[in-house]
């Protein structure tokens, strides 16, 4: 069932023909805690990363060509040897559970409908495996590199066992971004929610309410190991045969680097403004990334898409396929997997429309002449 079969079908679907993926943030909002609203929505510190996600792409500029069969658009790709009907995938993000109580599985079956990759968070509040057996597209799993390498290495042949295609390794996060929101609120994770894939004994941390502090950001001093380097790379790919792919690229030189230590693509990535506050927005970001990739390896990003016009501008500056994190959160607190392939499918469709409208009818016809991006004004 496609998302757009099941708005149509029951009059009790919960988000009523959402025009824009906004409408599923007003729908998630209406349903969600406050402190786990901070949680999904907060950033790092000023949260000024945050923002400039989306202000950049609030500068581009399209230029369309005309008289150009558009009478079939095609949004397919292929990304590690997998096809996708749409280039939108979903990004890791922790604790699914929190927003929905199927979690990742109902993610899973939403991205599986709308045909579209998933990338599950280490923090996933399911198995790998009861996700996996509820996906219909590809999924990849996300680590952070603990300090507990014996979980990483067993997580990797469990997330191979079961068919995971790639992992993806975040590398902006050897320690929490300050999430002011989510101190003030001294967010943990609530009771029968938990990292589901982890040995409770690493997760004590991250349920200690009344801390004054975030117990999030307490975990993650206790558990992430700070000390990794490039040459920490080798080990993880020793016990792995899967594509590697690493998340939280923003600059050239370390695009180099990855490239030169082996990774198979690399996600543009500010962690949707949660790491390091006053980094660049990832669109700014990802010509410089793209360029000294060179062709190497597919480069994705996210950070701010909220629609399809976003993703256009994305691809045409060289991203072979973009990722949503808040906005794939907020389908699933409105509305479970239909919610999830709504978002999907609603953004995949705006992309669609875009193309037609510019004149460039597949994802091969798009290229850095298709948009402009304006300077930022000091
Ligand atoms: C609630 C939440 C939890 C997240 N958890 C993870 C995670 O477990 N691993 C990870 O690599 N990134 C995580 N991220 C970052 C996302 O993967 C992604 O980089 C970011 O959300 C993209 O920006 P967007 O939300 O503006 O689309 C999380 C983001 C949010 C909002
Ligand atoms: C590394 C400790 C927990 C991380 C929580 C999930 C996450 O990455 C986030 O941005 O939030």
């Amino acid at each position: 069932m496609t998302a757009r079969e099941a708005q149509a079908a029951p009059a009790t679907s919960p988000v009523p023909r959402p025009a824009v993926l906004g409408d599923y943030e007003t729908a998630a909002r209406g349903r969600l805690d406050g402190r786990v609203w901070d949680f999904v929505q907060g950033g790092a510190e000023s949260e000024r990363t945050v923002g400039d996600n989306r202000r950049a792409f609030s500068r581009v500029t399209l230029r369309p060509r005309v008289l150009v069969d558009v009478s079939h658009c095609d949004t397919g790709t292929e990304l590690l040897g997998a096809r996708l009907r749409t280039p939108l995938g979903i990004a890791p993000t922790a604790y699914h559970q929190l927003v929905h109580p199927e979690g990742e599985v109902a993610t899973a079956r939403g991205a599986g409908a709308a045909g579209a990759l998933f990338v599950v968070s280490i923090y996933a509040s399911h198995t790998l495996e009861d996700i996996a057996a509820a996906a219909a597209a590809p999924l990849w799993l996300q680590l952070y590199w603990l300090r507990r390498r014996d979980l990483l290495a067993e997580l990797v042949g469990r997330a191979a066992a079961v068919g995971y295609r790639a992992i993806v390794l975040t590398v902006d996060a050897p320690r929490l971004g300050r999430r002011h929101r989510d101190a003030r609120n001294g967010f943990a994770i609530g009771p029968g929610i938990r990292a589901a894939n982890l040995d409770p004994a690493v997760m004590t941390a991250a349920h200690l309410p009344g801390t004054g502090r975030s117990a999030l950001a307490d975990h993650a001093a206790e558990a992430v190991d700070p000390s990794v380097t490039w040459s920490d790379l080798a080990w993880l790919r020793e016990r792995s045969d899967l594509p590697l792919v690493l998340k939280g690229i923003l600059t050239a030189q370390d695009a180099a680097l990855a490239v030169r230590h082996g990774a198979d693509a690399i996600v543009v990535s500010n962690h949707g403004g949660r790491q390091l506050d006053r980094t660049p927005a990832t669109l700014d970001a990802l010509a410089e990334v793209v360029d000294a990739v060179g062709g190497a390896v597919p480069v994705l990003l996210d950070g701010g898409v909220r629609g399809g016009t976003d993703a256009f501008a994305a691809l045409a500056l060289g991203a072979r396929a973009v990722l949503l994190g808040r906005p794939a959160l907020w389908g699933l607190a409105a509305d479970g997997a239909a919610g999830v392939a709504g978002v999907l499918d609603l953004a995949t469709e705006e992309l669609a429309h875009t193309m037609a409208l510019a004149g460039r009818p597949d994802l091969g016809s798009l290229d850095r002449s298709a948009v402009l991006l304006r300077a930022e004004r000091r």
